[in-house]
């Protein structure tokens, strides 16, 4: 699966674009500001029904206008898929496969599988477990959809249980078949999404250090450990023993909703003592561990966008890297850089032909390296 064209009306900075890509390598360079991510996120928006970075789709019409386009095709088991996407202000969203208008953009998602790698990504080392509950979430609900509807009926039991303990501290008052209810729910997809997780961070973990080791050659000790309460003793007992704290503060302490991915790098936190580029390192064999993953469930290869991966890396492991993902396990990959001859040379050392683009002032030249 690989994407062979984009075309943009009124996308962010541009008035119009149009680019044709191959099925490998493909680079855009320019200057700060010059609209390379904009072109990752338009692949983003054809994938995946929205922008990485902003969840506006009238934030991502250009200044001034009233409507953007994308459209691009893909091509599927080499048969071409015909996506566009178009957003006028105040109006609802339309997203086309073949010109047939979708009326559940759920439909799409994961039709055409994508894994970005941006330095916004960072929050998932340095922000709270929320973020790292997300990254799991996303990767298991992506080839799972029971998944999903799990997370809904937990995340909605648990705010049914917290209102009620709310309730009892206010009130006074007490009704333990109602609670008793909640915490049935509550156990129910709580222990589903808990095997879910065990199961899926398993085999991740085993991809995502073979991901790191060969991006450090070796050099440093890292490790991935899920955390989960309920690994140390059934839920439905866990919850009943907090029942007098969980009144007396007024929320549920023990569930799903506490687990965390540990990051660390030598036995110590990663976000505490991970150099910048071990960070870096971390985050970008936590992606291609998610890519591996959707490409072993879907059985074709996601699309790879690398923003700005180089800062930090050094060169060892920027080869590495792009070595790596030019070989046969991976498929199309869109890469931005400020610096083309940085590009050139390591496509040039690696021997793999990279499909340039330069942008300036809006204007996109191709230039075949
Ligand atoms: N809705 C919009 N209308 C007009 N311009 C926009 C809009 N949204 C973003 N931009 C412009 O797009 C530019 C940023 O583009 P982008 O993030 O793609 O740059 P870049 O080439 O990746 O830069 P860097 O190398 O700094 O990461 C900014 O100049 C910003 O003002």
């Amino acid at each position: 699966m690989y994407l062979k064209n984009l075309s943009l009306v009124n996308f962010k900075n541009y008035d119009e674009a149009e680019l044709v890509f191959s099925d490998g390598a493909n680079a855009f360079t320019g200057d700060n500001g010059a609209g390379k991510t904009n072109l990752l996120d338009a692949i983003h928006y054809l994938s995946l029904c929205k922008s990485y970075f902003n969840p506006i789709d009238s934030q991502q019409i250009k200044q001034d206008r009233d409507l953007f386009m994308i459209q691009g095709k893909f091509d599927k088991d080499n048969q071409e898929e015909f996506i566009a996407c178009g957003v006028k202000k105040n109006q609802k969203k339309q997203f086309k496969r073949n010109k047939k208008e979708y009326t559940r953009l759920a439909d799409h998602i994961g039709l055409f599988p994508l894994v970005m790698i941006s330095p916004n990504d960072i929050g998932l080392i340095l922000d709270g477990s929320e973020e790292r509950r997300k990254f799991i979430d996303n990767v298991i609900s992506q080839t799972d959809n029971h998944y999903l509807d799990e997370l809904i009926t937990y995340n909605k039991s648990l705010l049914n249980r917290n209102a009620l303990l709310k309730r009892i501290a206010e009130t006074g008052r007490y009704d333990p078949t109602l609670l008793e209810i909640f915490d049935e729910q509550l156990v129910n997809s709580g222990k589903k999404i808990f095997e879910k997780r065990k199961q899926f961070m398993e085999s991740f973990t085993q991809v995502f250090n073979e991901h790191y080791q060969y991006l450090s050659d070796d050099a440093e000790q890292v490790s991935l450990i899920y955390d989960s309460m309920l690994l140390n003793g059934d839920f439905d007992t866990l919850l009943k023993s907090a029942a007098e704290k969980d009144k007396i503060l007024q929320r549920t302490t023990v569930g799903i909703h506490k687990d965390e991915l540990q990051f660390t790098i030598h036995g110590m936190p990663l976000k505490k003592f991970g150099s910048q580029g071990q960070q870096k390192s971390f985050l970008i064999a936590l992606k291609l561990a998610k890519y591996s993953f959707l490409n072993q469930q879907k059985g074709y290869k996601p699309l790879l966008l690398l923003d700005d991966i180089f800062d930090k890396l050094d060169d060892k492991r920027i080869t590495k890297l792009m070595k790596m993902v030019s070989e046969e396990d991976f498929g199309q990959i869109f890469i931005t850089d400020t610096n083309p001859e940085r590009l050139k040379t390591i496509f040039n050392s690696i021997n793999v032909k990279l499909n340039l683009f330069t942008i300036e002032n809006q204007i996109i030249r191709n230039e075949q390296n």
